[in-house]
């Protein structure tokens, strides 16, 4: 297992590039299963959960390369097998998308259930519910769901109580080769739905409405092969406009986009940060010390859960009290006792954290317990007095590319050490 040891108290200064969405990628790759014709994917990410995907949808039957540079995809090839394993589904929960396009393309499907994780119990009645409702017969036997459309799916109006993300992913996928309309009422509006439906468009589906938060998708007979580009990932970016913050430093973040992550910028304004776009993407400085704000986790375009862990650790040194209120998931402070543990002081009050700046953080062996946790650690570990050793970094790897060669190139001391196993 390795682990990273950090100096703190150094500011970062230069350029770093904005990496493709982890959370838009494992989508797009997941759509190439409603075509056999090649899906040419670029900017994908070259992380953890994006190998798992490849070996996910190589399990299922489809054939994954590499394109012509090292963050393009080609996959294409007919599915061979409608079975998404436990030991697959249980590293990475963004397996469960694999439903609703198998469904729809093979007419059945066996996803091992994810089950809950460090964050939440994350159930997914809403995505089985809503494949009911286009006409699907689900089972659930020995840790599996067991679906069936042996008529296929046909369109219908779906009402999502919550505006689930993967909800809304997984019945967008099925809902494009169901036969007649579909319509998805109060759809995430997040903007990898957005991305997901313009590949999906560029495959030959028809969809409108991916801002709107209310989906139309007119049932097509198949989908063809297209070439996409991912989009650059806005809660990497929002999470080194954090490490600019922190440190006192400047940061242009190379292809961050303000208008994905406005929530984020104005948040890091009223902190007392600068924010500026031009063209090249996002440039975040602070020269004054921060002040700490309240805040409350939403669904897009409110402020993003993903990015509730690192602004924990600015709070922490922040001048001032704040409060940061988590209304997505229910166990998602995970990253407080070991914040603490470096001298932070932060109560958590049922789904609310109070945290009461300190002038310093310090040091100290520190655990991630999962991938956004892992990275507030980190940035503790960037302000604090001597070394951090943060262990677990496999949560980290997940979905952050070369993390500590884009800190290191911008002046961070940041190592990683390989254990031997
Ligand atoms: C791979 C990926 O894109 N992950 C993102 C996705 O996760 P994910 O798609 O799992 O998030 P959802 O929006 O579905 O979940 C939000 C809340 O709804 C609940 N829920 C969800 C589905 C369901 O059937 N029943 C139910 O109760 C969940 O337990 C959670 O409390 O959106 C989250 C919210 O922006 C992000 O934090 C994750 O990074
Ligand atoms: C919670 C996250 O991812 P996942 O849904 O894959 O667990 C995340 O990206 O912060």
């Amino acid at each position: 297992m390795s682990y990273f040891t950090i100096e703190g108290r150094r500011p970062l200064k230069g350029e770093i590039t904005i990496s493709g969405a982890k959370n838009s990628g494992l989508k797009l790759m997941v759509a190439s299963l409603l075509s056999k014709e090649p899906l040419i994917l670029h900017n994908v990410p070259n992380i953890a959960d994006i190998h798992t995907m490849c070996n996910l949808l190589t399990t299922l039957g489809k054939t994954v390369t590499k394109g012509a540079d090292t963050h393009s995809l080609i996959i294409e090839g007919p599915v061979t097998s409608i079975e998404a394993p436990y030991d697959i589904v249980s590293q990475m929960r963004a397996s469960i998308l694999v439903l609703g396009p198998l469904l729809a393309r093979s007419g059945e499907a066996k996803v091992s259930l994810p089950g809950g994780c460090a964050i939440g119990t994350r159930p997914v009645d809403l995505h089985l519910k809503g494949l009911e409702i286009l006409g699907a017969e689900i089972e659930l036997e020995n840790g599996y769901i067991n679906a069936k459309a042996p008529r296929g799916l046909a369109g219908g109006r779906i009402t999502l109580p919550f505006a689930s993300v993967g909800a809304t992913e997984n019945l967008l996928m099925a809902a494009c080769l169901a036969r007649g309309t579909t319509e998805i009422i109060n759809a995430a509006r997040e903007p990898e739905i957005a991305d997901l439906v313009q590949c999906l468009n560029a495959m030959g589906a028809r969809i409108t409405g991916e801002h709107t938060g209310n989906l139309t998708i007119e049932g097509v007979e198949s989908l063809h092969g297209a070439e996409y580009s991912v989009m650059p990932d806005r809660i990497e970016c929002g999470t080194y406009a954090c490490a600019a913050a922190i440190t006192g430093g400047d940061l242009l973040l190379k292809g961050g986009r303000l208008l994905d992550q406005e929530a984020v910028m104005i948040a890091l304004q009223k902190m007392g940060a600068n924010v500026s776009e031009d063209e090249q993407g996002l440039r975040v400085s602070a020269s004054q010390n921060l002040v700490g704000i309240d805040l409350m986790t939403e669904p897009y375009p409110g402020f993003p859960t993903d990015m509730q862990a690192q602004f924990m650790a600015l709070f922490a040194v922040a001048e001032g009290a704040s409060m940061i209120t988590e209304t997505i998931f229910e166990n998602r402070f995970m990253h407080v006792p070991e914040l603490n543990r470096m001298g932070a002081n932060i109560n958590i009050q049922g789904r609310s954290a109070i945290i009461r700046g300190v002038p310093r953080l310090s040091g100290a062996p520190v655990m991630a317990t999962d991938l956004r946790a892992s990275f507030s650690l980190i940035l503790a570990g960037l302000v604090a007095e001597g070394t951090t050793i943060l262990n677990r970094v496999y949560h980290l790897d997940r979905g952050y590319e070369g993390v500590e060669r884009k800190l290191a190139n911008c002046g961070a001391s940041i190592k990683r050490i390989e254990e031997a196993a």
